[in-house]
Formats: C-alpha cells, structure tokens, sequence
C-alpha cells in the first residue's frame, strides 16, 4: 500500500460521510505497519460539539480493534488547500501515532502536503508532562 493508494481508501471513507449540517465531507484512512488500512469519515450531530471527525474516526476505529502500531495517515475533503486537521485531531494524533509518522493532507484537486506528527502538533502536552504516566 503506498501513498496513492491510500490516499484512494481516504476518498472512499469520505463518500460515507455523515455531514448533513456542514455538507463537508472529509475522509482518513490510516495504514497499520502490517498492511491493514482503517477508513474514517466525519459524523455530525444535531447537538454540534458531538461531530467526530474523519482523523479520529479512523484511528478510533483501529484502536478499538487492537491495532495501534501506524506507519501512515491520509486525509482528504474538497478544500482549495490540502485539508488541515483541526486542533483536536492533532492533539490525538499527536498522542496515537508516532511522533515521526507521515500524515498526508490532500484535497480533490490532487494537491499533496506531507508533514510529521510533530510537525502537525509541536510541543503537543503529553503523558510526559503528567506526574502521573
Ligand atoms: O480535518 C478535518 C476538519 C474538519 N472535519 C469535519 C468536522 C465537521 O464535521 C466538518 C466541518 O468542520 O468537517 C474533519 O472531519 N476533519
Ligand atoms: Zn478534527
């Protein structure tokens, strides 16, 4: 599974979206370092602050199965920049996934942004910070 593919299965994972208030799909996937790929999209609610986005959707998904060791997340939404994880997402990204992990930001018109997870959330709290780890 290489970038392009899995940039595809975040496409797919984004036709599922469930946004009948903000009408703004985004799809995730996520590669699992054996080959698996968990897709996510967004699910809004009619109390607001309830919407899960794609990000955590799909590595909620993962984890909640067993599977927590990642190699790579894509993430895709009609946007004119490659779609930007919002500050939630980062902070859980920042605490799922390893700090020098690839995230690929995409939008449908192809563009690509490739950043780390300590690039998308640097300095991120952490269990570090916590007398209690
Ligand atoms: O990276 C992002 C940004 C936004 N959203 C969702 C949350 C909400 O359902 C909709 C509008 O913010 O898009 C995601 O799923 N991922
Ligand atoms: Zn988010």
């Amino acid at each position: 599974m290489n970038i392009d593919q899995l940039i595809e299965e975040a496409k797919i994972a984004r036709e599922k979206a469930y946004v009948p208030y903000s009408k703004f799909g985004v799809g995730a996937a996520i590669l699992t370092k054996d080959g698996k790929v968990y897709r996510g999209c967004n699910i809004e609610n009619a109390a607001y602050s309830m919407c899960n986005c794609a990000e955590r959707t799909a590595i909620f998904k993962a984890y909640s199965e067993g599977d927590r060791d990642f190699q790579l997340l894509a993430v895709v939404a009609d946007t004119d920049r490659p779609c930007s994880p919002c500050g939630a997402c980062r902070q859980v990204i920042s605490e799922l996934c390893p700090r020098d992990m690839k995230v690929v930001l995409t939008n449908l018109n192809g563009d690509i942004k490739e950043m780390t997870v300590e690039e998308l959330l640097p300095g991120a709290f952490s269990s570090e910070d916590l007398h209690v780890k």
